[in-house]
């Protein structure tokens, strides 16, 4: 008879090896009100709370948990050392008889929301996005506003509308006046867009009145996921002047189901842009030891067809800036925090991350199988993927986010 192969014997090259071990939480259809924590290797799902049981494990606490909080919590020496015995739980092979058993293929499983998402932020760090949607939203004045190279602009966005990977959107309604429209309408959103983004998710808060400073960031971001920031342009264009994004983003912000943790992607970690301006010393990062961005290429897929080829290693803002610029008022981190980098734009027509750029507001459709695409359709289901280079030539594959377009209630 041949041997039975494990599922721990991976391909070569597989984007979820154990260079990668990205952390989530899965339901199984027998046992379904149970949340249990998983990390994924290649196909599977591993129960990492059993897995801590079954070998003796001091992380037991830690993992035997319904969502990942507790995790995030135990802070960064925690994260490592239970990063690391998970490593030795899913390579050596005298651990392989415990382990087998706790395995799910990862399709069996339901992936849930991982944790409870405490504030959620939304940042604008790409200049080619910002530029762009300047040129498209205000064509009389410049592109990128005074401050956009001073500070990472923001927003507070809504935390209680964060959803798992796979979740419907429901079309949202609301106003919009269109400038030579005499008055303002109320219907289902015409322009539906999406806006390619990773979401850094905070383990360790912080004290109210303290400043996060650059050097501090691994102490506080466990680790990051693809995000997708669903906006509706018509609803934005006529509501955001003054105070900014409000209804045309709030309804749906969708994340992957896998976090995958910052010490994934060490080999990932890559210079950002020149900066243009000098910084102020909080956000001056010239000195600091890692570099602070990501070598991410993203791509954007609607129904199937990629679209859009995004490289996070262009933007302008990197995390622990953002990072910084959140808390330099003295307001507090939470566990759990979510903040989103902003849209991913890169310098080509190919790399822009959202529809309003791709079409140009609409001017010059995307020509996709099923016809033109201007803003998505009913029906319509979008897919971000991403991957990082990992270490040794491995490749690190992000978990992608996807959403399916439902028409409006
Ligand atoms: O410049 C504007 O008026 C609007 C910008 C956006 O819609 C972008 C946004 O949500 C931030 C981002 O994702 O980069
Ligand atoms: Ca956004
Ligand atoms: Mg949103």
């Amino acid at each position: 008879m041949p041997e039975q192969s494990s599922p721990l014997e991976l391909a070569e090259g597989d984007p979820f090896g154990p260079h990668h071990l990205p952390y989530g939480v899965f339901s199984t259809a027998d046992r379904p009100g149970e949340r249990r924590v998983g990390v994924r290797i290649g196909g599977h799902v591993l129960d990492a709370g059993a897995a801590a049981h079954a070998l003796g494990s001091p992380y037991a606490q830690l993992l035997a948990q319904p969502d990942l909080m507790a995790l995030f919590a135990a802070g960064r020496t925690a994260w490592s050392d239970v990063r690391r015995a998970l490593t030795a739980w899913v390579t050596v092979p005298a651990h392989r008889a415990d382990i087998e058993p706790l395995l799910h293929p990862v399709d069996s499983v339901t992936l849930h929301l991982p944790y409870r998402v405490a504030d959620y932020v939304d940042f604008y760090a790409s200049e080619h996005h910002a530029t762009n949607v300047g040129r498209i939203f205000r064509p009389d004045g410049d592109a990128l506003t005074p401050n956009w190279k001073h500070l990472p602009i923001g927003y507070h966005g809504r935390a209680g509308t964060v959803v798992v990977s796979g979740t419907d959107v429901v079309r949202p309604a609301g106003q919009r006046k269109a400038p030579a429209d005499p008055a303002p309408v109320f219907g289902p959103s015409v322009k539906l867009d999406i806006e390619a983004e990773v979401g850094f998710v905070v383990g360790v808060g912080s004290e109210q009145g303290r400043p996060v400073p650059l050097a501090d960031f691994r102490d506080h971001v466990f680790g990051l996921s693809l995000l997708n920031d669903w906006s509706a342009r018509d609803i934005q264009a006529w509501e955001y002047v003054p105070l900014g994004p409000f209804l045309g983003k709030s309804f749906a912000t969708s994340v992957a189901a896998w976090v995958t943790p910052l010490e994934a992607l060490d080999a990932a970690r890559t210079a950002p842009p020149a900066r243009d301006l000098p910084l102020l010393p909080y956000l001056d990062d010239a000195d600091e030891e890692e570099p602070g961005g990501f070598d991410l290429r993203l791509s954007v897929a609607i129904n199937g067809q990629v679209v859009s080829e995004p490289p996070f290693s262009t933007m302008y803002w990197t995390a622990a800036q953002q990072l910084a610029q959140m808390t330099v008022n003295g307001a507090s981190l939470r566990s759990g925090d979510l903040y989103g980098s902003g849209t991913i734009s890169g310098a080509e027509p190919a790399q822009r991350g959202s529809l309003l750029e791709l079409t140009w507001n609409g001017r010059d459709p995307l020509e996709l199988p099923e016809g033109k695409r201007t803003f998505l359709e009913d029906g319509d289901t979008v897919t971000l993927a991403a991957w990082a280079p990992g270490p040794d030539g491995t490749r690190v594959g992000l978990g992608e986010v996807t959403g399916r377009i439902v028409p409006a209630a």
